[in-house]
């Protein structure tokens, strides 16, 4: 039998290698926007002024801090009064989406988003602050993009090792969906044509760094995941991640990277129908198989110790995922199998080898 409810989000998406400067233009025009906000990061400064060269904003913002910091929000939100703000345009990753989506939750100004990153901000209706270490993340209809421009050549320039890293978190995006508390079979349709699509992009992007077709792939792939999970909403995996970035300041894609394969294997067994589409996807006899072997290629982030979980962090870190964990997971999360997955993620072992 089926049967299900699933709202879709609208939204306007522009697509096309070396666009991104005429199609903002056109967007600024078509939203009748007489005061431009920019939001880009210090690191992308260049390209925002590259990729504005056709608009006049009235503001170059570019205090832009992981996690979007209350204060950091708070700062944006006065700096785009002061300027009367009717527009906000974020070029950079999911930092710096962030921060747009923070002042746009207050203050309702629309956004258009140029992504640079694989994160999927973008294209979610999900904003996340962060408070005395405490990351608060909430849904608002005000702080999804009006439109999304995604050109390719912004994200040439990412290392390697970033790709992969912020292509992980896209693929966690989609495999999170497949049991996420509002999973359906429409979000978990865009979830495996985005593991198809990402595990492709990502393999290119690994023989070249600047493969525009592997990037391109992954773009695709990464758009499609944001979907998946903002319809889908957050499953185990990113009740996980939520917790280590916003209390431990966790680098995202990177903490992504590794909790990925610890929730799948943890949870595919329990889960036959969605591990048999995501193995079809990754091409594979097994989803856990087929994203040991991508992230093998890949060269993948492999233990939370690596970018500062501390073991004593272990415990702590336990009881508030279980605060946080959905009762919709396939399998039952408990004290003693979330300190066992959490520990093999923290030392880069996996359920076969133990780590205590
Ligand atoms: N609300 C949502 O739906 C949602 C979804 C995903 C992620 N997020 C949030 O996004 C944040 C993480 O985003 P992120 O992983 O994109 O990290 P990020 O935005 O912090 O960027 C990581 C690094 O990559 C650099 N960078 C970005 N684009 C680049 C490019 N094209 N070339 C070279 N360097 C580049 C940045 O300068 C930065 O140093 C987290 O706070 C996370 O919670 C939110
Ligand atoms: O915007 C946020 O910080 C919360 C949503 C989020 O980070 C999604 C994810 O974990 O990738």
């Amino acid at each position: 039998m089926l049967e299900f409810e699933h709202d879709s989000l609208a939204q306007r998406v522009l697509f096309g290698a070396g666009r991104s400067s005429s199609h903002l233009a056109a967007e600024v025009d078509r939203l009748g926007a007489t005061s431009v906000m920019v939001i880009a990061g210090p690191a992308e400064t260049d390209l925002a002024k590259s990729v504005c060269r056709e608009i006049e904003p009235r503001l170059m913002y570019s205090d832009v801090v992981p996690h979007v910091p209350i204060e950091t929000a708070e700062k944006a939100r006065a700096a785009a009064s002061t300027h009367e703000v009717d527009l906000l345009v974020s070029i950079g990753g999911g930092s710096t989406t962030g921060l747009a989506k923070a002042v746009a939750l207050t203050t309702g100004i629309p956004i258009v988003a140029i992504p640079t990153t694989y994160a999927g901000s973008e294209a979610t209706n999900v904003w996340g602050l962060t408070e005395a270490s405490r990351k608060t993340t909430g849904v608002d209809a005000r702080v999804l993009p009006t439109t999304v421009i995604y050109d390719v050549l912004s994200l040439l320039t990412l290392p390697v090792e970033l790709s992969v890293a912020s292509g992980l978190n896209a693929l966690a995006h989609s495999v999170d969906s497949m049991w996420a508390p509002r999973a359906d079979p429409i979000n978990s349709t865009l979830a495996v044509e985005a593991i198809g699509a990402l595990s492709r992009g990502l393999r290119e992007i690994k023989h070249d760094s600047a493969s525009q077709s592997g990037h391109e792939q992954t773009l695709y792939g990464a758009y499609l995941s944001a979907v998946a999970f903002a319809s889908a909403g957050s499953g185990l995996h990113h009740k996980i991640c939520h917790v280590l970035g916003g209390t431990y300041n966790m680098p995202h894609a990177q903490t992504h990277a590794v909790v990925l394969q610890h929730v799948l294997e943890y949870n595919g067994p329990y889960a036959p129908a969605a591990e048999q589409r995501m193995a079809e996807a990754f091409g594979s006899t097994s989803a856990v198989e087929g994203l040991r072997s991508l992230r093998t290629e890949l060269d993948a982030p492999t233990a939370l110790r690596d970018y500062g979980l501390q073991e004593s962090d272990l415990d702590e870190a336990v009881a508030l995922v279980l605060d946080a964990a959905h009762a919709s997971n396939p399998r039952p999360v408990t004290t003693e199998s979330l300190t066992i997955l959490l520990r093999n993620a923290w030392a880069g072992t996996t359920s076969d080898q133990e780590s205590h």
